[in-house]
């Protein structure tokens, strides 16, 4: 799933979902669904998403204890989703027992979802960080840290920022995914992200995808933006 650009359906209720698809009718697109629509519309959602052809990155963030993670999983498995993910800080007991359920509950000849564990949010700023979770080190370090502790789990990549992507690559090696959220254009107002970037920048980083919001869907013209920017993390000349 590498280049990849994720839209993220950050709506209250289907209703939305439908109205902002209706310019892509002919587009099969990567959507993210996270838990605002998720906990609305419930699994529905997702199956009717994939039944027009959608890709679907299901973003619910799972963090509990191993046991409870393993069932999730094993039910959510059976949505047949391409990217599902889990808070590394939950820990590399809990990352494998992900891995575990979704695989127990893949169909038969089916591939399992592709898993990924969030490092720092890319709304923690270092300060934040440091005076909140107590960890004392570098942002740059926690995030390279649950990335290797992601890959020694067996996941298939981490959500970081893409100010982090190249370094995670270069310690994790290049098939392991960065997934990177809080994407906006230079006269974005970054709102509650802390680690926000454009796309060319993260394109120059080497990331493996870019997951956007609200500069596509609260745009005056969504379709529109979603254009703009992927030319930009296409690196189309514009
Ligand atoms: O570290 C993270 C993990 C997930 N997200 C999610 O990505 C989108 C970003 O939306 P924008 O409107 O483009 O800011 C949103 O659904 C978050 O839940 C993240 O931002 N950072």
């Amino acid at each position: 799933m590498n280049n990849s650009f994720i839209i993220a359906l950050d709506f209250p209720d289907k209703k939305g979902v439908t109205q902002f698809l209706q310019p892509f009718e002919n587009e099969k697109l990567f959507l993210k669904v996270g838990m605002e629509l998720y906990y609305q519309e419930g699994p529905q959602m997702i199956l009717d998403l994939k039944s027009q052809g959608h890709q679907i990155f299901l973003d619910l963030k799972l963090h509990d204890i191993p046991n409870t993670v393993k069932s999730a999983m094993k039910g959510l498995a059976r949505l047949e989703c391409d990217l599902v993910n889990v808070h590394a800080a939950g820990g590399a007991e809990m990352m494998s027992a992900a891995l575990e359920g979704l695989e127990q509950g893949t169909a038969t000849g089916k591939k399992r979802p592709l898993c990924i564990g969030v490092t720092q949010l890319t709304s923690t700023s270092e300060e934040q960080m440091q005076a909140e979770q107590l960890i004392q080190v570098p942002l740059q370090e926690s995030v390279l840290h649950y990335a290797s502790l992601s890959k020694q789990a067996g996941l298939d990549g981490v959500v970081c920022s893409p100010f982090e992507a190249r370094d995670i690559r270069e310690q994790c090696g290049s098939s392991f995914l960065t997934v990177t959220p809080g994407i906006r254009l230079s006269t974005d107002d970054i709102q509650d992200q802390k680690r926000a970037a454009t796309p060319d920048f993260a394109r120059e980083e080497g990331v493996s995808a870019i997951v956007v919001g609200r500069s596509i869907t609260r745009a005056e013209d969504s379709a529109v933006a979603y254009h703009h920017i992927k030319q930009l993390w296409e690196g189309v000349r514009l």
